[in-house]
């Protein structure tokens, strides 16, 4: 590089009559390239030095593996509010509750951590159906939890890899899964929402993806969860806006699935979307309904259709001439 600039430079003092300005051009056009060169050398070796490597490493590699022990050690030292988890053997309905009231049910390091050990439970109950994400006190979860958020401004990526974890698993819970969105559903929280199967709406209720007002995209994968759900265009809108939705609008927007008729008390509304649960989706055997959830989950994960129709079929298998069809088949049903 040195030694071009110097020829460059030398060459140019003897070259000043107009017919060799072609010549000249094509030293200036060498120097150009290789200054160039020189810059793309060495600007990804000032950037190695100056971000943490640990950084470069897991944003810029697609082989990179979080340790997601060290990230929840780590979000387990931000104290502050629950995740709590009932589950009911007799409907096979489980209620998971955000538990932080002071703050709107926003989420902690803590809360995480606690979540994240919910869904590991709940991927291992053979008799469960389905599940409520709620929140305590009538919200629903209003995002990040900013005490928390503000001290944890270096580890946003760590932060965002424990949550796709977490929140995949969720998604991918053999139950059929829903979030009741009372009071506030902001940012992080419509991420949370976005994370179950369906989505059931107190009328007084809004719900908003935020993150665009705080300065952030969003952290907890709802943006490739929009994008399956709704579409690309959708996604756009309700991401880029960031608009806080009425019931209705959130119903029209295709975001909520169903609103319930009446504002009632909190728990009388956790009533009303177990019933709307239990009638919709978990009326049937445990077992049939954790074997559909999961075929539905390979369909998707797998979209070469040979692949997952070979699943469906080996599935399909194990069931026929199985004790509920046989049952089935003496009961004469008539499905009016
Ligand atoms: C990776 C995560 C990315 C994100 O989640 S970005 C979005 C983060 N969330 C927010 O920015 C929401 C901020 N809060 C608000 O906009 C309002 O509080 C909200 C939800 C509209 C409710 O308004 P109001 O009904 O008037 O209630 P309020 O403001 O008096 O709130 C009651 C108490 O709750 C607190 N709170 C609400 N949301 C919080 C949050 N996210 N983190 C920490 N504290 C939060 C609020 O500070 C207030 O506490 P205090 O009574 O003043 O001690």
């Amino acid at each position: 590089m040195l030694f071009t600039l110097h020829c460059a430079l030398s060459d140019y003092e003897v070259f000043t009559n107009e017919a060799d300005n072609v010549r000249m051009m094509s030293i200036l056009r060498t120097l150009i390239i290789s200054m160039a060169n020189f810059i793309m050398k060495i600007v990804p070796k000032m950037l190695n030095l100056l971000v943490p490597r640990r950084f470069l490493a897991c944003a810029f590699s697609s082989s990179c593996q979080p340790d997601l022990g060290a990230i929840r050690r780590e979000l387990d030292k931000f104290e502050g509010g629950t995740v709590d988890l009932k589950m009911d053997e007799q409907s096979g309905v489980a209620v998971m509750t955000l538990n932080n009231p002071l703050r709107l049910n926003s989420m902690t390091g803590r809360m995480m951590v606690d979540m994240a050990d919910c869904i590991t439970r709940l991927e291992n109950w053979p008799s469960g159906k389905g599940l409520i994400l709620t929140g305590t006190g009538g919200n629903f979860c209003s995002g990040g939890d900013l005490t928390f958020v503000r001290k944890a401004l270096h580890y946003g990526a760590e932060m965002a890899a424990f949550q796709h974890d977490a929140l995949t698993r969720l998604l991918n819970l053999p139950l059929i899964s829903v979030a009741l969105l009372q009071g506030h559903t902001l940012g992080g929280g419509a991420e949370l929402a976005t994370a179950c199967d369906y989505r059931v709406i107190s009328p007084s209720a809004k719900v908003g993806f935020v993150q665009i007002k705080m300065g952030l995209t969003t952290g907890w994968g709802a943006t490739t969860r929009l994008v399956h759900l709704l579409g690309r265009q959708k996604a756009i809108s309700l991401l880029t806006s960031g608009k806080v939705m009425a019931a209705e609008e959130a119903l029209n927007e295709g975001l909520v699935d169903h609103v319930l008729p009446y504002s009632l008390a909190s728990s009388d509304e956790l009533g009303e979307c177990k019933k709307w649960l239990i009638a919709n989706y978990c009326k049937h055997d445990a077992d049939l309904i954790q074997a559909t959830k999961k075929s539905v989950i390979y369909a998707d994960l797998n979209r070469d259709i040979k692949v997952s129709l070979q699943h469906e079929r080996d599935v399909f298998a194990k069931y026929w001439g199985g004790p509920a069809q046989k049952a089935a088949l003496s009961a004469n049903i008539k499905h009016k």
